[in-house]
């Protein structure tokens, strides 16, 4: 017993960006769970009036909770550079336009970057935080937060991925998310204990989202 209501069979994944989407299918995958996108139900997308990820994270998975009558996960997200106050933040999708010109963003984080003088790398800090929220139609919510420090490089490395995964270098590593396969950024392991395990910030909050709902790790 974890005290939530039943997770299953089917749950919603509550984002419109099909890179998450799919980082969620390949998180989910261990999971005896039936998963059904916001895009595939036609849930319309909810204006995220939040001034914080967790609450921008609860919106989503609310919105599509109580529109589809199923258990909702949405994910909010963003890259907070530390030069830059922590721009862009929650407002990482808006910097790259209706267009969604992530090459683009990526330019006016490195030139705010140069405006600035960083050009060490102590001065090119930063995390990728992520905030995940499950809904349940009834209101019950769970919510959960995880970050992976490292520092902005240019120009970009890598094509896998998507957003600002080729100019991310996490710590410890020679490879940007870019350049990193599905497994490394965002794969999960899980010890014998069921604690989870993970490099992204995605992979570090699923982890601990799904062991308070699965003591022990992925039903075998
Ligand atoms: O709101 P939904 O429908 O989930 O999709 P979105 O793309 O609008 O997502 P967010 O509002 O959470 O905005 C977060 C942005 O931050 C970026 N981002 C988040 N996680 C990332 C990751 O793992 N790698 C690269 N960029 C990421 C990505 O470009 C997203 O568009
Ligand atoms: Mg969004």
């Amino acid at each position: 017993m974890t005290g939530f209501p039943p997770l299953g069979p089917r749950l919603v994944v509550a984002t419109h960006n099909a890179g998450k989407l799919r980082e969620f299918r390949e998180l989910l995958a261990p999971f005896p769970l039936e998963l059904v996108s916001a895009g595939e139900l036609g849930l319309p997308e909810p204006e995220e009036t939040g001034t914080t990820y967790a609450e921008n994270a609860q919106i989503k998975a609310d919105a599509a909770a109580a529109a589809s009558g199923l258990p909702a996960l949405s994910d909010d997200s963003g890259l907070a550079v530390q030069a830059l106050w922590g721009a862009p933040g929650i407002f990482s999708a808006r910097w790259a336009g209706p267009d969604k010109d992530f090459p683009a963003a990526m330019r006016r984080v490195e030139e705010d970057l140069q405006d600035r003088g960083a050009v060490a790398p102590a001065d090119r800090r930063a995390a990728f935080v992520a905030a995940l929220c499950l809904a349940w139609p009834a209101g019950e919510t769970l919510a959960i937060e995880g970050s992976v420090a490292g520092v902005i490089v240019w120009p970009p490395r890598g094509s896998l991925g998507f957003g600002y995964d080729p100019i991310f270098l996490p710590d410890g590593h020679h490879r940007t998310f870019g350049e990193m396969t599905a497994d490394e950024k965002h794969g999960v392991s899980w010890d014998a204990q069921g604690r989870a395990d993970g490099l992204s910030h995605r992979a570090r909050a699923f982890g601990e989202l799904m062991a308070a709902l699965f003591p022990g790790g992925p039903p075998r």
